[in-house]
């Protein structure tokens, strides 16, 4: 055991819930956390930076990273992959950093199995009448895919309790704050037991 290694926190939710706007003003309070960037094969929006919200692939280009195991997790989400570089991650945490991921709830899911002792927070919405207001009001997709990530969000809803917290978001500072008391308290809890260990180990030698 090691008091080396960082946290990686899991932030997952519906599309539209607000994750990355929640995530952009955590990173504003808290400068410690390093931030995993996604690869994904959709379409870059405008305003979207290559390197900055995502690493932009072909399809082909994505899965010749999966096949080169180059990735913690991916998932197709409404006919596009998504992915989390695994190296960055695996490399980030064994420098002591806390590393950050958001993404959906499938790759979640897969994260847990491999990534147990992570830490994972579920965005949810005041109602689904507002995540449809968000995602429609955001105005980045067509009314198709808005109706497609809608249909996901209720299956992503079913399976939040997977989850070791739930957060609302209904407005954006609180839920801020309370997933910074999040990591505040997994930090507290994981120096109690490394202390416990230590000592363990201390009484076992005498
Ligand atoms: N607490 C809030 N109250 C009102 N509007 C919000 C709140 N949080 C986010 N929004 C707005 O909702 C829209 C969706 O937010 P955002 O893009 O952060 O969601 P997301 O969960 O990251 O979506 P996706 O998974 O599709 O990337 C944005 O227009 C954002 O400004
Ligand atoms: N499984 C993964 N999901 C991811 C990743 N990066 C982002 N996402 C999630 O995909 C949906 C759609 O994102 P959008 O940018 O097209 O709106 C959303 O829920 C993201 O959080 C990832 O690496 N793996």
């Amino acid at each position: 055991m090691t008091d080396e290694q960082g946290i990686l926190f899991i932030l997952s939710g519906p599309s539209g819930v607000g994750k990355g706007t929640v995530r952009k003003e955590l990173f504003n309070q808290i400068t410690d956390l390093k931030y995993s960037i996604s690869m994904t094969t959709r379409d870059r929006r405008t305003g979207e930076i290559n390197g900055v919200d995502y690493f932009y692939k072909t399809k082909q280009e994505f899965e010749h990273l999966i096949e080169q195991n180059q990735l913690l997790e991916y998932a197709q989400y409404v006919n596009n992959y998504y992915g989390t570089p695994r190296a960055y991650v695996e490399e980030t945490l064994a420098a002591g950093h806390d590393v950050f991921l958001e993404i959906e709830v499938q790759g979640a899911l897969q994260v847990k199995e491999n990534f147990p002792e992570g830490v994972f927070i579920f965005l949810f919405p005041p109602s689904l009448e507002e995540l449809k207001n968000r995602i429609v009001d955001r105005g980045t997709e067509s009314t198709d895919l808005v109706l497609n990530r809608l249909n996901e969000a209720k299956n992503e809803i079913k399976q939040m309790n997977a989850y070791d917290y739930v957060v609302v978001n209904d407005q954006v500072d609180v839920a801020v704050t309370k997933i910074q008391s999040i990591i505040q308290s997994e930090h507290l809890k994981r120096e109690r037991i490394e202390q416990q260990y230590k000592k363990f180990l201390e009484d076992e030698i005498s």
